[in-house]
């Protein structure tokens, strides 16, 4: 018998730790670092990982490009942190918002060769606990020792990373009966998936023919406009829009994803629509913020519908990447059902860019 964690156990540890700003350990074959996120990073810890060595900022490309500093590790930059450096700089370097009040001023100066792997890996473990993509490190020497002493988490990269881009496996927790207004025969399903992250819901209404395409709603959760009636988007209404559509035929399955703000995190689309506040549009927002502008990751939507029977789907959508992506995961989309409701004055411009720069169809 053994008590030793499993590897998805560490994982979803280390994404906790970063979450509570407790340092993590990353591992490779031939190396090691500290790091913790960059996001609320206290003097106490500052100094404790400059006791440990000379400490750099890791941050994504879209973010480096931001800073106009040079990422030399493709898709991420290790920024060396200046001597006098203190946390408000580092705030200052991973959180746009007040990147026009009190622009940051460069030089900067990325760390060139060398191993990014555990940089890579410390952005991938922020970005997946919904905290801003940015982690202050230190390369240090003998990990395990260092982890052991301190009671860190320890995690090794090389298999940690596979892991993570793979999809965790969901389990049809339970289901239950939900009358709604818009269809009283319903069912409730809720999907967890086996590595600690969000469970995700499906809305099965009335009994869908599993041999048929069945009309299909993949809602990616939006707080403000499900729950809120925010006007700065088309959520809301496009929610109560699909129920009724799939009341009114009698059947249909909604799944509600919980990817909030297409994948960013309640905090990071609250920190976008700050920076829409000051005149950018939602990509470029999420850009300034160092995510790509969607962060979703649809096999889940993909492998709910499969796990449920379903097989092939009338989609209810605008976003053609919706239907490569089901497409690509087996997912036969026999029919785009288009999806336009609740325009209005705040978010025509939200709305036009999605047409323009994310390819949706009007
Ligand atoms: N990052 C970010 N997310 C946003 C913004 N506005 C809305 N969202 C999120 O975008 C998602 C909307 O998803 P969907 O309704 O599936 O929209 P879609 O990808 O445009 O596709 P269809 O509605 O199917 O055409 C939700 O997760 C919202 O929380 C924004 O300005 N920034
Ligand atoms: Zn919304």
């Amino acid at each position: 018998m053994s008590l030793a964690l499993s590897l998805p156990e560490t994982l979803a540890r280390a994404r906790a730790d970063l979450r509570m700003g407790v340092p993590v350990v990353l591992e490779t074959g031939t190396g090691a670092a500290i790091a913790v996120a960059a996001e609320g990073v206290s003097d106490s810890r500052l100094a404790d990982l400059r006791a440990l060595g000379a400490p750099y900022l890791a941050i994504t490309t879209r973010r480096a490009e931001t800073l106009a500093a040079r990422p030399y590790d493709g898709d991420l930059a290790r920024l060396v942190v200046p001597q006098d450096a203190d946390v408000t700089w580092i705030e200052a370097v991973a959180d746009p918002a007040d990147d026009l009040t009190h622009p940051m001023k460069g030089p900067f100066r990325s760390a060139r060769g060398g191993d990014a792997a555990c940089a890579r890996a410390a952005i991938a473990l922020a970005k997946t606990a919904r905290l801003l993509p940015a982690a202050l490190m230190v390369d240090v020497p003998d990990a395990p020792a260092l982890a052991f002493a301190n009671g860190l988490t320890i995690l090794p990269v090389d298999r940690a990373m596979p892991l993570m881009a793979d999809l965790a496996p969901l389990a049809d927790v339970i289901h239950a009966r939900v009358p709604l207004l818009a269809a009283e025969n319903s069912r409730v399903h809720v999907f967890r998936p086996d590595d600690g992250g969000e469970e995700h819901f499906a809305v099965e209404i009335g009994r869908p023919d599993r041999a048929k395409p069945v009309l299909a709603r993949l809602h990616s959760a939006c707080f403000t406009g499900d729950i809120l009636g925010s006007l700065k988007c088309d959520c809301g209404p496009q929610l109560n829009a699909a129920l009724s559509q799939m009341g009114e035929a009698g059947e249909g399955v909604l799944l509600y994803l919980n990817q909030e703000g297409r994948g960013i995190g309640h905090a990071n689309k609250m920190r976008a629509y700050s920076l829409q506040d000051q005149g950018f549009d939602t990509v470029e927002a999420n850009h300034r913020l160092g995510f790509e502008d969607d962060e979703r990751d649809f096999r889940i939507g993909a492998a709910i519908l499969k796990e449920m029977g379903f097989s092939s789907v009338r989609l209810l959508t605008n976003n053609p990447n919706k239907i490569a992506r089901m497409t690509d995961q087996g997912v036969t989309v026999t029919e785009r059902v288009p999806l336009r409701v609740g325009e209005n004055r705040y978010n025509a411009a939200y709305l036009a860019t999605k047409v323009r720069k994310s390819g949706h169809l009007l």
